[in-house]
């Protein structure tokens, strides 16, 4: 759905921020991980179409990005981290902007609306920003766009609203579509997120489904450390690790270790898993 041929990029008079970078994004609720910095929010930008390669390109679906055709943009929508809303309920708002997008359902709006508690005839202005953000993933997520781009969107959501928010993506995601999250809060979306994609320096550093991360990946917790860990965290009951996975034994990945086991040893994970 989305293909990154040679992609670069760097904001005027900066370092790059992708060199050389090719991947592809399939169906699926990605994960999109990364430390602070690292091009995230740029990669966003790039697939949506509001930041353009300096070489290489960005297609979704047939349509380069950059070029930004109206084909395209009715495909996808992308809901940044923090946003203005107008002076205007998110009824109005939906009122006016959903006719660009040919799948919008006005009775998922209102269910989701009804389910997060967000009044859809308050104006947004007066609301605080986790109500904003909750009217505007209703929103988003009622358009039907095969593919949705949503960066950050548990920030200023409280705790019930975080598990409404993975029980409408869940029930809405189908395998037609193709969903990207950036988040640093994954345990926020544990369990929900496949593939994922972890970013580095000017390249990225994993992209594959949860599957194929456990086949290379063995996830422990032990009362005692393991000798030949990748990484290991101390825990409250012992040590939470990560090894490779000699003898293909089975185990459920944790993201946050996968994380911060990939961020310490980058060489490895190139290694087994070809990026
Ligand atoms: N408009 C801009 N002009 C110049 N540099 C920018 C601009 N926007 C972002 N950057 C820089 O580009 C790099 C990538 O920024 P980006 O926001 O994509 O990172 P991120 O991975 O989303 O970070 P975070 O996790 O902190 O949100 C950062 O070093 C940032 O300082």
């Amino acid at each position: 759905m989305i293909n990154i041929t040679n992609l670069s990029f760097n904001y005027k008079n900066n370092l790059p921020i992708f060199k050389n970078v090719s991947f592809s994004m399939k169906n699926g609720i990605y994960g999109l991980l990364g430390e602070n910095g690292v091009g995230k929010t740029t990669l966003l930008h790039i697939i949506s179409g509001l930041r353009f390669p300096k070489n290489g390109n960005c297609r979704v679906f047939n349509y380069e990005s950059a070029q930004r055709t109206p084909a395209m943009l009715s495909q996808l929508y992308f809901l940044p981290d923090e946003f203005h809303t107008p002076s205007m309920s998110i009824g109005s708002y939906a009122k006016y902007n959903a006719v660009f997008y040919p799948h919008f359902s006005k009775e998922q709006f209102n269910s989701y609306l009804n389910e997060f508690q967000v009044d859809g005839d308050k104006n947004m202005m007066e609301m605080s920003f986790g109500q904003r953000k909750k009217a505007m993933i209703a929103f988003a997520l009622a358009l039907n766009t095969p593919i949705v781009l949503l960066d950050e969107p548990t920030n200023g959501l409280d705790i019930p609203s975080k598990a409404q928010f993975r029980s409408i993506l869940s029930s809405l995601f189908t395998e037609d579509k193709c969903v990207i999250i950036s988040t640093h809060q994954v345990r926020d979306l544990e369990n929900l997120i496949d593939p994922i994609i972890i970013l580095d320096q000017n390249q990225v550093l994993i992209n594959n489904t949860v599957e194929e991360i456990t086949q290379k990946l063995y996830f422990s917790r032990t009362p005692s450390k393991p000798q030949d860990a990748l990484y290991t965290e101390q825990i409250l009951q012992g040590y939470s690790s990560v090894q490779i996975n000699e003898i293909q034994q089975e185990s459920t990945l944790n993201i946050e270790v996968l994380f911060n086991a990939a961020i310490s040893n980058k060489a490895k994970m190139r290694e087994l898993f070809n990026a």
